[in-house]
């Protein structure tokens, strides 16, 4: 009978019964009753019960199964009892035909149970389940192949449990339970598999927390294929120059800066790149003259048509310099190539001439430069036929061109024909915001390059942030490559760093040292901020003159009195 729990009382219409006398007359009987003998009348006492059941065994009062003609399946049990001192019968009739629904509709859950066992198991990704209180209630088989870790370990026990034993140091399920809110985080299995892993909470119809859902993903190749993208990146980022300067740079991916003043120089440049007026570029050694000469070309149209071709004035010996820029016919002079040599001017061609080292051109190719720039044409040396020139002139120099001018050895006139548009990069320490995200970047390709994980110690990105960086981006890839190279440790931190550094800057470092600290709560430009205005203050009060702390911070007057006033210090 216990099937029969499902009713919850006697009136219900697939519980009935009925007392009859010993004739079968019926003498009581519940509304639950009608809905077995399908009658429309509702007035059946005094009616015999074998009329509406003829089949009833009357002899046996047991438990048995009658199936009546609307296809229904009851079990009737009969009770003889003492009804007014007179023997009575009570028929208790219960429809059994829900029982075999629900057998039916248990198997299709089973079914359903096995498909989406089946489909969860299908999955790439693994899935944790657990209930409200973080009892496993199930994992799947790609769970179990991302994390090594038996079921019989993981179900029927808590994520609690589990956090404790180390089996799931970091589990997604608690931090759900916890914050009954959707949760990611990157766990690291066995075998070095990196997961990203998202849960969220999953609440019943009426709103109530009843379970965490994990979906585990394997990420060990998406990081691998980051890390290989970052990699090239960071190649064709460290040496734009040297591979390919044809390729046409169609975002600004490779130039890596969060400085205002840096963003609006690139900004500048591809707006200009495809107009041919001359650009002097201006900065200190290492700042980033030749990226942005490359950037600047890459940017026009003239990477379509020719190459950049890049002239450093101050590496080739004067006695070859001329050859080298304007070439020559066979027989020019002693020792000529059969077929003459094309020179540097013709090379650039539809293209764009970078000259870099401008400062150090010898004063007597400067007019011939000039002449060159001014009548679009140059004579290869030995001939009298002029070649007509059509690249556009990019130059750089970290020379004091106003002072070779003062001091004669630059002429004014080239001078003012080379400076049409003039680009002056600011040095790494007027830039801290490019400090730390430059040497991240240079960090992950020389570690992918040597194959290391070296990491920076919180101290270390301190004083990189108080180092002058006389050499700028240069000097800081040259020395984060080294760091990676010489350091045994995975950590390079302060120490490793002030050994690599000239005796003359660990001065610096020290004096600065101890300054500031990094606090994790705030943004990057946040803490760059509360450090820049720290070592003004410090600068300040150690000033005789604003002159001379903007001397000492390496920054121009005006700079000092704007941030001055931005610090409100
Ligand atoms: N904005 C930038 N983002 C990423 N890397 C950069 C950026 N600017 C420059 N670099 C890198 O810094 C290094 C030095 O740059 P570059 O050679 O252009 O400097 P430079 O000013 O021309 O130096 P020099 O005066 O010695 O010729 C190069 O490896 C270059 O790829």
């Amino acid at each position: 009978m216990n099937d029969l729990l499902f009713y919850p009382n006697f009136d219900n219409v697939y519980f009935g019964f009925v007392i009859t006398d010993t004739e079968y007359k019926i003498i009581e009987y519940n509304e639950g009753f009608m809905y077995f003998i399908n009658e429309p009348d509702n007035n059946i006492r005094n009616k015999k019960l074998t009329y509406y059941f003829p089949d009833m065994d009357k002899t046996i009062f047991k438990q048995y199964k009658i199936s009546a003609d609307c296809n229904k399946d009851y079990c009737i049990k009969a009770n003889i009892i003492n009804f007014g001192g007179k023997k009575h019968y009570l028929f208790f009739f219960a429809d059994f035909s829900i029982k075999y629904k629900l057998i039916d509709q248990i198997k299709y859950l089973n079914e359903q149970v096995y498909l989406h066992n089946e489909m969860f198991n299908k999955l790439k990704d693994g899935i944790y389940i657990t209930d409200e209180k973080g009892k496993t209630l199930y994992v799947n088989d790609s769970f179990v192949n991302l994390s090594g870790l038996p079921r019989e370990l993981l179900v029927g026990r808590t994520v609690y449990k589990l956090i404790k034993e180390k089996i799931l140091p970091n589990s997604c399920c608690a931090k759900i339970i916890n914050d009954k809110a959707e949760v990611s985080t990157i766990n690291n299995y066995y075998e070095g598999q990196k997961c990203l892993v998202s849960g969220s909470p999953i609440f019943d119809s009426n709103n109530r927390f009843k379970r965490t859902i994990a979906v585990v993903r394997d990420v060990s190749e998406l990081d691998l294929l980051m890390k290989e993208i970052a990699k090239e990146e960071t190649l064709s980022l460290s040496y734009a120059k040297k591979i390919n300067t044809n390729d046409k740079m169609n975002s600004d991916e490779q130039f890596v800066s969060e400085n205002k003043r840096m963003k609006g120089i690139y900004k500048r440049a591809k707006k200009l790149a495809n107009f041919d007026s001359t650009v002097l570029i201006l900065g200190e050694t290492g700042v980033g003259k030749d990226f942005l000469a490359s950037y600047i070309h890459n940017n026009s149209s003239r990477s379509q048509t020719g190459s950049l071709i890049k002239i450093n004035c101050a590496a080739i010996p004067e006695h070859l310099l001329e050859s080298e820029l304007f070439g020559y016919e066979e027989g020019a002079f002693t020792g000529t190539q059969k077929g003459g040599k094309r020179g540097l001017f013709e090379e650039a061609n539809d293209g764009t001439l970078f000259l870099d080292e401008i400062g150090d051109m010898p004063y007597t190719l400067q007019v011939k430069l000039l002449n060159v720039i001014n009548d679009r044409k140059f004579y290869r040396l030995g001939s009298t036929k002029a070649t007509k020139f059509n690249a556009r002139i990019i130059s750089a120099t970290n020379a004091n061109i106003e002072k070779l001018i003062e001091e004669k050895k630059f002429r004014a006139d080239l001078y003012y024909r080379l400076n049409v548009i003039n680009i002056n990069i600011p040095p790494l320490r007027e830039r801290k915001e490019d400090i730390l995200l430059l040497a991240r970047s240079f960090l992950e390709y020389y570690n992918n390059k040597f194959e290391k994980s070296s990491f920076f110690s919180s101290d270390i990105l301190e004083v990189f942030l108080f180092y002058s960086w006389p050499g700028n981006i240069r000097e800081m890839e040259n020395l984060i490559e080294r760091l990676v190279l010489i350091s045994d440790k995975a950590c390079i931190d302060a120490s490793t760093f002030q050994e690599q550094v000239s005796n003359k800057h660990k001065a610096d470092l020290l004096k600065h040292k101890g300054a500031t600290s990094i606090n994790k709560k705030l943004t990057l430009k946040e803490q760059i901020n509360m450090f820049e205005k720290s070592v003004i203050q410090k600068t300040l009060s150690e000033s005789n003159t604003l002159k001379e702390a903007a001397e000492e911070l390496g920054i121009h007057i005006s700079t000092l009195v704007r941030k001055k006033q931005s610090y409100d210090i």
